[in-house]
């Protein structure tokens, strides 16, 4: 090592060969080893550190002020000498372990050779294991246990490879991604949206010089998915996953997270944005989760999985809940886009390019955008916009549930695209519940006059008890015409009826653009139909007959009128539907 004087009497030659050597610093290590590091200016100390000969490494974000775990104990004498700390490292200090009023991030310490003879200790790391008793296996609770037709994924035996892995069957998105998710195929209630053959927990795993999982998924197939993880990281050397990114904190997918943290003893850094990681301590606090590793990322953050793959992330705040975020690998063009893009539909394939109907999944796709997402249309618009104009090189969208879309992605995107824009079918919607049939007659009249008006005019005549409202809701989607019927019962809307009110209450987004009328029967005294109409007007449907009321049976006469009802509803769908123009 050069001694200051010698350094000071080099100074005047200023040739970089030498200014390398102009200044030091001192690494006191939790030993009490020191170690002597060359600085040099523009370097951080993080940099000087690793890349000094002792190669201390420190830190697992690469010196993007984000995990907190590059944190330094700067000694007394110098506590004064160094630069205030910016408000981004004073974020990223909260969450770094047993900071100290000496803490500093060595990423944030940019070198200058006036802090020759710095003197900094290493700061201890999070404690490799979570605290708490020996952990539970999740199978021992009867919540946990995954359901009969699930117990594959369940295998735990490392000579019986779980089957969803399926590596060898192509289940890759890339030379390095793969799909590592659950199939639920007994899924039928999804929070009341009734899903007809099952779906999935997607999952993903980037396998390069660092190790991303992308999403958990949801808990009762959580042990599966870890076998999965433990069974790709074979031969990689490593063992665990050295990050998992939380795009999006709901429970169908975040749940998978506490059994994760569990296998791996809280060693991976999660990746997720503030919000996310507020969700997450509050949505399992019994884990604990303020005490694991976190990279907190924003929109433009990037991760480095390797010289060739960085990761990009994009927060969508209500694509689907406040937290919700896509994460981009730009090397293989694959957005991970969380619930967006994705479709209740379970299957061994797990591309749009193999399954038997494409067509059947674009209409899961629309059941899930219809039943999820609808609401929300405005901030997917502006998050589509974003998406577009940032990630040029898309090639592939990887939900979380459903399939993944790498053949017909242009399909799905103008489909989001009219869905948000609410594009108009010429469409009619008659929806309506009846005790004694005199409302369904109602309804039906009105069905005949819209079907007899337009032949080309798509009339869907729904009997809210046969049809369950996941699929009313989903032919409201982009029918600019409602008609909702319902007798009076008790001095108000039957039950079902006012399920299905307070249902577009929640789904109807602004500017929907739609149009409609009431209508019901009644024996002494009519409130139904006023009800409606009343529910209808507040969501901003706009009115355009006023309700519809008739004492028991319709009448022929009545029928007349009502048929003639049909033919101005049909006729304002079809204007609706040739005047819209879509501009994106
Ligand atoms: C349980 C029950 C409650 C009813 N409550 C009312 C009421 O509060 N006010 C009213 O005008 N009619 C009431 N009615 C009469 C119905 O509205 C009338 O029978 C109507 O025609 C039924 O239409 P629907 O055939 O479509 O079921 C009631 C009927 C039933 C069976």
């Amino acid at each position: 090592m050069l001694s200051n004087a010698f350094r000071k009497n080099l100074a005047p030659l200023s040739s970089p060969l030498f200014s390398s050597f102009l200044s030091q610093f001192t690494f006191v290590r939790s030993s009490g080893e020191e170690l002597s590091i060359p600085g040099r200016s523009g370097e951080t100390v993080k940099e000087l550190l690793e890349n000094s000969d002792a190669g201390v490494s420190i830190g697992v974000c690469g010196g993007d002020l984000a995990c907190g775990q590059c944190q330094v104990y700067v000694d007394s004498s110098w506590m004064d000498k160094l630069p205030a700390i910016a408000d981004d490292e004073e974020e990223t200090l909260g969450i770094a372990f047993k900071r100290k009023k000496q803490s500093r991030l060595s990423c944030a310490l940019k070198w200058t050779d006036e802090w020759d003879g710095l003197v900094l200790h290493e700061a201890p790391l999070k404690p490799k294991k979570t605290k708490g008793k020996k952990p539970k296996k999740s199978s021992s609770t009867p919540s946990d246990k995954p359901n009969a037709s699930t117990a594959p994924n369940n295998a735990t035996s490392p000579t019986s490879p779980p089957v969803c892995l399926k590596e060898q069957a192509g289940q890759k998105v890339s030379d390095k991604v793969y799909c590592i998710g659950a199939v639920d195929w007994s899924l039928r209630d999804f929070h009341d949206f009734q899903v007809r053959e099952g779906g999935t927990y997607n999952s993903y795993f980037i396998k390069d010089d660092f190790v991303a999982v992308i999403d958990p998924v949801k808990y009762t197939f959580a042990d599966g998915w870890v076998e999965r993880i433990k069974s790709l990281l074979q031969g990689s050397g490593k063992k665990e996953p050295d990050f998992i990114i939380v795009n999006h904190a709901e429970p169908d997918h975040s749940s998978g997270i506490v059994s994760f943290m569990r296998a791996f003893e809280g060693r991976p850094t999660v990746v997720c944005n503030k919000l996310c990681k507020e969700s997450l301590e509050k949505l399992y606090p019994e884990a604990h989760p303020s005490s694991w590793n976190y990279r907190i990322v924003k929109s433009g953050d990037e991760l480095k999985l390797s010289k060739d793959r960085t990761l990009h992330f994009l927060n969508t705040p209500m694509v689907h809940w406040p937290e919700s975020m896509f994460t981009y690998d730009a090397k293989d063009g694959i957005l991970f886009s969380m619930d967006a893009f994705g479709q209740h539909y379970p299957s061994s394939a797990r591309f749009d390019d193999e399954v038997p109907s494409i067509e059947h999944v674009l209409q899961d796709a629309k059941t899930y955008y219809a039943n999820i997402l609808f609401r929300l249309s405005k901030p997917i618009k502006a998050t589509l916009k974003k998406t577009l104009s940032s990630f040029e090189g898309l090639q592939v969208i990887a939900p979380s549930h459903g399939v993944v879309w790498r053949k017909y992605v242009n399909e799905i995107l103008q489909k989001y695209v009219e869905w948000v824009s609410h594009k108009p079918s010429n469409k009619v919607v008659i929806a309506y519940d009846t005790m004694w049939h005199a409302t369904e007659k109602m309804a039906e009249s009105i069905y005949d006059g819209a079907v007899l008006a337009d032949t080309s005019c798509d009339v869907r005549l729904m009997n809210i008890r046969s049809f369950h409202h996941t699929d009313i809701v989903t032919e409201m989607l982009d029918a600019p015409v409602l008609a909702l019927g319902c007798p009076t019962m008790h001095h108000g809307m039957m039950p079902a009826m006012g399920g299905l009110i307070s249902y577009l209450k929640g789904l109807l987004p602004p500017g929907h653009g739609k149009m409609g009328c009431a209508f019901g029967s009644f024996g002494w005294e009519p409130t139904a139909s006023n009800e409606i109409e009343s529910a209808m007007k507040s969501f901003g449907i706009e009115i355009v007959h006023p309700a519809i009321d008739m004492q028991f049976t319709p009448t022929q006469e009545s029928i007349g009128d009502l048929r003639q009802i049909g033919v101005e509803l049909a006729n304002k769908a079809k204007k609706a539907a040739s005047d819209f123009q879509l501009s994106f």
